[in-house]
Protein backbone atom coordinates (compact mmCIF):
# COMPACT_ATOMS: atom_id res chain seq x y z
CA UNK A 1 0.00 0.00 0.00
CA UNK A 2 1.16 3.07 -1.04
CA UNK A 3 0.38 6.73 0.06
CA UNK A 4 -0.40 9.77 -1.88
CA UNK A 5 -1.03 13.53 -1.57
CA UNK A 6 -2.52 15.71 -4.50
CA UNK A 7 -1.31 18.93 -3.88
CA UNK A 8 -4.02 21.44 -5.51
CA UNK A 9 -5.30 24.68 -5.43
CA UNK A 10 -5.39 28.26 -7.63
CA UNK A 11 -2.23 29.44 -9.52
CA UNK A 12 -0.13 30.97 -6.42
CA UNK A 13 -1.97 29.49 -3.64
CA UNK A 14 1.55 28.37 -2.28
CA UNK A 15 1.56 24.69 -3.26
CA UNK A 16 4.91 24.17 -4.21
CA UNK A 17 6.31 26.20 -1.15
CA UNK A 18 4.28 24.09 0.99
CA UNK A 19 5.89 20.37 -0.98
CA UNK A 20 9.24 21.93 -0.07
CA UNK A 21 8.99 23.33 3.42
CA UNK A 22 6.59 19.82 4.18
CA UNK A 23 9.94 18.03 2.41
CA UNK A 24 12.61 19.72 4.77
CA UNK A 25 10.14 19.38 7.64
CA UNK A 26 10.50 15.33 7.04
CA UNK A 27 14.03 15.67 6.26
CA UNK A 28 14.25 17.07 10.08
CA UNK A 29 12.55 13.88 11.65
CA UNK A 30 13.47 11.21 9.01
CA UNK A 31 10.53 10.83 7.34
CA UNK A 32 10.61 9.48 3.56
CA UNK A 33 8.85 11.38 1.14
CA UNK A 34 9.28 12.13 -2.22
CA UNK A 35 7.64 15.12 -4.34
CA UNK A 36 6.50 14.82 -7.73
CA UNK A 37 6.58 17.72 -9.93
CA UNK A 38 3.37 17.64 -12.22
CA UNK A 39 3.42 21.31 -13.57
CA UNK A 40 5.17 21.09 -16.66
CA UNK A 41 5.14 24.87 -16.75
CA UNK A 42 7.15 24.82 -13.24
CA UNK A 43 10.83 25.88 -13.40
CA UNK A 44 12.65 25.95 -10.17
CA UNK A 45 12.39 23.79 -7.24
CA UNK A 46 13.34 24.41 -3.85
CA UNK A 47 12.94 20.33 -3.09
CA UNK A 48 14.16 17.65 -4.69
CA UNK A 49 12.82 16.37 -7.86
CA UNK A 50 11.25 12.92 -7.72
CA UNK A 51 9.86 12.62 -10.37
CA UNK A 52 8.96 15.19 -13.35
CA UNK A 53 6.61 15.30 -16.02
CA UNK A 54 8.69 17.86 -17.58
CA UNK A 55 10.46 14.63 -19.11
CA UNK A 56 7.63 13.16 -20.25
CA UNK A 57 6.70 16.60 -22.15
CA UNK A 58 7.49 20.17 -21.94
CA UNK A 59 5.14 23.25 -22.06
CA UNK A 60 7.55 25.50 -24.05
CA UNK A 61 7.70 22.87 -26.97
CA UNK A 62 3.72 22.27 -27.29
CA UNK A 63 3.16 25.96 -27.59
CA UNK A 64 5.71 26.53 -29.91
CA UNK A 65 5.35 23.43 -32.55
CA UNK A 66 1.53 23.44 -31.47
CA UNK A 67 0.84 27.26 -31.53
CA UNK A 68 -0.57 27.22 -28.13
CA UNK A 69 -0.87 29.67 -25.48
CA UNK A 70 0.37 28.99 -22.25
CA UNK A 71 -3.36 27.77 -21.00
CA UNK A 72 -4.40 25.68 -24.10
CA UNK A 73 -0.56 23.98 -23.52
CA UNK A 74 -0.67 22.97 -20.06
CA UNK A 75 -4.30 20.84 -20.70
CA UNK A 76 -2.69 19.49 -24.30
CA UNK A 77 0.17 18.87 -21.62
CA UNK A 78 -1.89 17.07 -18.97
CA UNK A 79 -3.80 15.34 -21.22
CA UNK A 80 -0.85 13.88 -23.05
CA UNK A 81 -0.25 12.88 -19.19
CA UNK A 82 -3.39 11.46 -19.17
CA UNK A 83 -2.50 9.33 -22.29
CA UNK A 84 0.70 8.27 -20.74
CA UNK A 85 -0.39 6.61 -17.42
CA UNK A 86 0.40 2.61 -17.89
CA UNK A 87 3.77 3.99 -19.63
CA UNK A 88 5.75 6.97 -18.55
CA UNK A 89 3.51 7.45 -15.31
CA UNK A 90 4.04 3.32 -14.67
CA UNK A 91 7.85 3.01 -15.17
CA UNK A 92 8.57 5.94 -12.86
CA UNK A 93 6.73 4.36 -9.80
CA UNK A 94 8.25 1.37 -10.61
CA UNK A 95 11.39 3.18 -9.25
CA UNK A 96 9.84 3.34 -6.15
CA UNK A 97 8.87 0.75 -3.87
CA UNK A 98 5.25 -0.19 -2.79
CA UNK A 99 4.43 1.41 0.22
CA UNK A 100 6.36 5.05 -0.21
CA UNK A 101 4.89 8.16 0.22
CA UNK A 102 4.64 10.78 -2.24
CA UNK A 103 3.46 14.12 -3.26
CA UNK A 104 2.10 15.25 -6.36
CA UNK A 105 3.02 19.09 -6.88
CA UNK A 106 0.22 20.40 -9.55
CA UNK A 107 -0.40 22.90 -11.84
CA UNK A 108 -2.38 25.90 -10.79
CA UNK A 109 -5.18 26.11 -13.67
CA UNK A 110 -8.27 25.09 -11.54
CA UNK A 111 -10.10 24.13 -14.75
CA UNK A 112 -7.67 20.95 -14.64
CA UNK A 113 -9.88 19.78 -11.65
CA UNK A 114 -13.67 21.34 -12.31
CA UNK A 115 -13.82 20.62 -15.89
CA UNK A 116 -11.00 18.10 -17.95
CA UNK A 117 -10.80 14.90 -16.38
CA UNK A 118 -7.46 14.19 -16.61
CA UNK A 119 -6.75 14.16 -12.28
CA UNK A 120 -10.01 11.94 -12.16
CA UNK A 121 -8.10 9.56 -14.47
CA UNK A 122 -4.62 10.00 -12.77
CA UNK A 123 -6.08 9.04 -9.31
CA UNK A 124 -8.10 6.30 -10.61
CA UNK A 125 -4.74 5.41 -11.47
CA UNK A 126 -2.49 5.68 -8.24
CA UNK A 127 -5.61 3.78 -6.79
CA UNK A 128 -5.12 0.84 -8.95
CA UNK A 129 -1.47 0.73 -8.05
CA UNK A 130 -3.01 0.36 -4.07
CA UNK A 131 -2.23 4.21 -3.33
CA UNK A 132 -4.40 5.75 -0.53
CA UNK A 133 -4.56 8.88 -2.13
CA UNK A 134 -6.16 12.21 -0.29
CA UNK A 135 -6.42 15.36 -2.43
CA UNK A 136 -4.63 18.51 -0.52
CA UNK A 137 -6.36 22.25 -1.62
CA UNK A 138 -4.56 25.17 -0.97
CA UNK A 139 -6.35 28.20 -0.71
CA UNK A 140 -4.36 31.59 -0.02
CA UNK A 141 -5.47 32.88 3.83
CA UNK A 142 -5.75 36.37 2.24
CA UNK A 143 -8.71 35.31 0.66
CA UNK A 144 -10.32 34.62 3.86
CA UNK A 145 -10.73 37.94 5.51
CA UNK A 146 -13.94 38.23 3.00
CA UNK A 147 -17.17 36.77 2.74
CA UNK A 148 -17.50 36.84 -0.57
CA UNK A 149 -13.93 35.42 -1.41
CA UNK A 150 -14.51 33.21 1.18
CA UNK A 151 -17.90 31.82 -0.94
CA UNK A 152 -15.61 31.99 -3.89
CA UNK A 153 -13.34 29.75 -2.91
CA UNK A 154 -15.14 27.02 -1.15
CA UNK A 155 -17.27 26.30 -4.20
CA UNK A 156 -13.56 26.07 -6.28
CA UNK A 157 -12.77 23.51 -3.57
CA UNK A 158 -16.24 21.77 -3.78
CA UNK A 159 -16.04 21.43 -7.77
CA UNK A 160 -12.73 19.77 -6.91
CA UNK A 161 -14.13 17.43 -4.21
CA UNK A 162 -16.93 16.10 -6.73
CA UNK A 163 -14.49 15.72 -9.83
CA UNK A 164 -12.31 13.81 -7.68
CA UNK A 165 -14.50 12.06 -5.21
CA UNK A 166 -11.62 11.98 -2.78
CA UNK A 167 -10.84 12.65 0.95
CA UNK A 168 -10.23 16.29 1.10
CA UNK A 169 -8.06 18.60 3.24
CA UNK A 170 -8.58 22.35 3.28
CA UNK A 171 -5.83 24.37 4.23
CA UNK A 172 -5.02 27.87 4.64
CA UNK A 173 -1.98 28.59 3.14
CA UNK A 174 0.41 31.90 4.02
CA UNK A 175 -0.69 32.66 7.63
CA UNK A 176 2.63 34.73 8.09
CA UNK A 177 0.91 37.00 5.91
CA UNK A 178 -2.20 37.32 8.22
CA UNK A 179 -2.13 40.43 10.30
CA UNK A 180 -5.47 40.53 12.21
CA UNK A 181 -5.75 36.55 12.93
CA UNK A 182 -8.96 37.60 15.01
CA UNK A 183 -11.06 38.29 11.52
CA UNK A 184 -9.62 35.21 9.81
CA UNK A 185 -10.81 33.04 13.04
CA UNK A 186 -14.16 33.91 12.24
CA UNK A 187 -13.60 31.82 8.86
CA UNK A 188 -11.49 28.82 10.12
CA UNK A 189 -14.74 26.68 11.06
CA UNK A 190 -17.84 28.87 10.78
CA UNK A 191 -21.17 28.26 11.31
CA UNK A 192 -23.48 28.23 8.42
CA UNK A 193 -25.80 30.66 9.89
CA UNK A 194 -22.84 33.49 10.37
CA UNK A 195 -21.78 32.84 6.84
CA UNK A 196 -25.00 33.39 5.53
CA UNK A 197 -26.01 36.78 7.67
CA UNK A 198 -22.44 37.68 6.53
CA UNK A 199 -22.93 37.35 2.75
CA UNK A 200 -26.78 38.86 3.13
CA UNK A 201 -24.76 42.02 4.70
CA UNK A 202 -22.62 42.37 1.39
CA UNK A 203 -25.03 41.84 -1.30
CA UNK A 204 -28.19 42.97 -2.35
CA UNK A 205 -31.63 41.92 -1.05
CA UNK A 206 -32.56 39.88 -4.28
CA UNK A 207 -29.85 37.54 -3.38
CA UNK A 208 -31.04 36.42 -0.20
CA UNK A 209 -32.68 32.96 -2.04
CA UNK A 210 -29.36 32.35 -3.93
CA UNK A 211 -27.20 33.09 -0.70
CA UNK A 212 -29.42 30.62 1.13
CA UNK A 213 -28.90 27.84 -1.74
CA UNK A 214 -24.83 28.57 -1.88
CA UNK A 215 -24.31 28.50 2.10
CA UNK A 216 -26.69 24.69 2.46
CA UNK A 217 -24.99 23.62 -1.00
CA UNK A 218 -21.24 24.34 0.78
CA UNK A 219 -22.27 23.49 4.57
CA UNK A 220 -24.07 19.88 3.31
CA UNK A 221 -20.37 18.88 1.71
CA UNK A 222 -19.20 19.33 5.09
CA UNK A 223 -16.26 21.16 3.79
CA UNK A 224 -16.43 24.84 5.49
CA UNK A 225 -13.82 23.91 7.50
CA UNK A 226 -9.73 25.18 6.84
CA UNK A 227 -6.87 24.09 8.60
CA UNK A 228 -4.59 27.23 9.09
CA UNK A 229 -1.25 26.83 7.83
CA UNK A 230 2.07 28.70 8.92
CA UNK A 231 5.25 27.46 7.35
CA UNK A 232 7.27 29.67 9.91
CA UNK A 233 6.21 27.07 12.48
CA UNK A 234 7.00 23.24 12.44
CA UNK A 235 4.42 22.66 14.83
CA UNK A 236 1.53 23.68 12.17
CA UNK A 237 3.50 21.93 9.60
CA UNK A 238 4.09 18.58 11.86
CA UNK A 239 -0.08 19.19 12.63
CA UNK A 240 -1.38 19.44 8.92
CA UNK A 241 0.81 16.63 7.90
CA UNK A 242 -0.91 14.34 11.18
CA UNK A 243 -4.47 15.48 9.36
CA UNK A 244 -3.56 14.44 5.96
CA UNK A 245 -1.81 10.98 7.26
CA UNK A 246 -4.94 10.55 9.24
CA UNK A 247 -7.00 10.79 5.98
CA UNK A 248 -4.90 8.32 4.05
CA UNK A 249 -4.27 5.96 6.70
CA UNK A 250 -0.38 6.65 6.85
CA UNK A 251 0.93 5.29 10.09
CA UNK A 252 -2.05 3.71 11.48
CA UNK A 253 -0.81 0.97 12.93
CA UNK A 254 2.75 3.40 14.57
CA UNK A 255 2.42 5.05 17.70
CA UNK A 256 1.78 8.15 16.04
CA UNK A 257 1.15 10.98 18.03
CA UNK A 258 1.20 14.56 17.55
CA UNK A 259 -0.05 17.75 19.95
CA UNK A 260 -3.08 20.03 18.64
CA UNK A 261 -1.33 22.81 16.92
CA UNK A 262 -2.09 25.69 18.52
CA UNK A 263 -2.58 29.19 16.43
CA UNK A 264 -1.12 31.50 18.84
CA UNK A 265 2.01 29.61 19.96
CA UNK A 266 4.44 31.42 18.75
CA UNK A 267 8.02 29.48 18.80
N1 LIG B 1 4.58 34.97 2.93
C1 LIG B 1 4.37 33.78 2.35
N2 LIG B 1 4.50 33.66 1.03
C2 LIG B 1 4.30 32.46 0.47
C3 LIG B 1 3.95 31.32 1.25
N3 LIG B 1 3.81 30.26 0.42
C4 LIG B 1 4.05 30.73 -0.82
N4 LIG B 1 4.35 32.06 -0.80
C5 LIG B 1 4.67 32.90 -1.96
O1 LIG B 1 3.59 32.88 -2.87
C6 LIG B 1 4.08 32.83 -4.21
C7 LIG B 1 3.53 31.61 -4.91
O2 LIG B 1 4.02 30.46 -4.24
P1 LIG B 1 4.15 29.05 -4.97
O3 LIG B 1 4.56 28.07 -3.93
O4 LIG B 1 4.97 29.15 -6.19
O5 LIG B 1 2.63 28.84 -5.38
P2 LIG B 1 2.03 27.70 -6.32
O6 LIG B 1 0.69 27.41 -5.79
O7 LIG B 1 2.99 26.58 -6.45
O8 LIG B 1 1.91 28.48 -7.71
P3 LIG B 1 1.63 27.84 -9.15
O9 LIG B 1 2.39 26.55 -9.22
O10 LIG B 1 2.12 28.87 -10.09
O11 LIG B 1 0.15 27.65 -9.23
C8 LIG B 1 5.59 32.83 -4.11
O12 LIG B 1 6.04 34.15 -4.27
C9 LIG B 1 5.87 32.34 -2.71
O13 LIG B 1 7.06 32.82 -2.18
C10 LIG B 1 3.83 31.48 2.67
O14 LIG B 1 3.52 30.56 3.44
N5 LIG B 1 4.05 32.74 3.16
MG1 LIG C 1 3.79 25.60 -8.13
Amino acid sequence: MGYAQLVIGPAGSGKSTYCSSLYKHCETVRRAIHIVNLDPAAENFDYPVAMDVRELISLDDVMEELGLGPNGGLVYCMEHLEDNLNDWLDEELDNYLDDEYLVFDCPGQIELYSHVPVFRNFVEHLKRRNFNVCVVYLLDSQFMVDVTKFISGCMASLSAMVQLELPHVNILSKMDLVTNKKDLEEFLDPEPTFLLSELNKRMAPQYAKLNKALIELVSSYSMVSFIPLDLRKEKSIQYVLAQIDNCIQYGEDADVKVKDFDQDDDE
